[in-house]
């Protein structure tokens, strides 16, 4: 088994906005661990810490302790430019606002992080943007595309490189139940079919049924998993995380 992502006792402390003098734990002491070819969403409420998690295992924010891998390069051992470098070819992303560049066609917006990585766009953007369903679309620009078609453009362009993992962040929070799942599909296709890894961070049961295992956070921490959660099991487990965050909002 050869393992995408590592987390190692993880913790990201935000200072001054103090839940008693330590400052706010937003992520405290997580460890996980995901084997290429796998399909990992993370689940909690509002503020449990999925976004920050995501953040830290991707490289866009430093832990304030533990250690992340992806692959066999720890993360809190290279310089800026490195990790710039490791995010670009090796990660790929995909987030909830649609960030496409709006003054870029579709074909172009896929090829945007082959031409930051200095490749040359060798018919892989097309072909990516084929696979997603949106040959024809190639020459639209952002503007003249659908909510769902957008998110399909930001999952062409998240695999054009061939990332060792694809991190998504609420990819279908702005969209209806049955767009959200054609673009939970492609994520999936993406895993069985082409051996890629995503961590998919989400609310949405319904999202986590897509996954090959689920795990919950509440207030920064790993509180369950779920091995192949199907929508109704993840929901159940939602229930008692709800609760409690309801308690410790009161
Ligand atoms: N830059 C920051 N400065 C201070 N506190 C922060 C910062 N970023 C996040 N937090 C706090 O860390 C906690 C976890 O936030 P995070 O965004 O990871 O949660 P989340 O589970 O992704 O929430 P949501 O589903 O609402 O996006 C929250 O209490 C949040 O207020």
């Amino acid at each position: 088994m050869t393992t995408a992502l590592s987390l190692d006792a993880v913790s990201r402390v935000h200072a001054g906005r103090n839940r008693g003098d330590g400052g706010l734990i937003a992520l405290d002491s997580v460890s996980l661990t995901v084997p290429r070819g796998r399909f990992l969403a993370v689940m909690g409420g509002s503020g449990s810490g999925k976004s920050t998690l995501l953040r830290c295992a991707a490289g866009l924010e430093r832990p304030t302790a533990g250690t992340v891998r992806i692959g066999d390069t720890e993360l809190g051992r290279l310089k800026p430019a490195a990790l710039t470098r490791l995010r670009r070819d090796r990660i790929g992303f995909v987030f909830q606002s649609l960030d496409l560049v709006s003054a870029l066609d579709a074909r172009e917006n896929v090829a945007l992080p082959l031409l930051l990585a200095g490749a040359p766009d060798d018919g892989r953007a097309l072909a990516g943007l084929a696979a997603v369903g949106l040959a024809d679309r190639a020459g639209d620009l952002p503007a003249t595309l659908s909510g769902g078609q957008r998110q399909r453009v930001a999952i062409a362009r998240a695999l054009v490189t061939e990332p060792e993992v694809v991190f998504a962040d609420e990819p279908t929070a702005a969209l209806d139940p049955a767009t959200a799942a054609e673009v939970l599909a492609l994520l999936r296709r993406a895993v069985d079919e082409h051996g890629r890894t995503v961590v998919l961070v989400t609310h949405d049961p319904a999202a986590a049924g897509w996954a090959d295992e689920a795990v919950f956070l509440e207030r920064g921490r790993i509180t369950a998993r779920l091995d192949r959660p199907d929508a109704e099991r993840a929901r159940a487990m939602f229930r008692p995380v709800g609760r409690a965050l309801a308690a410790v909002a009161r």
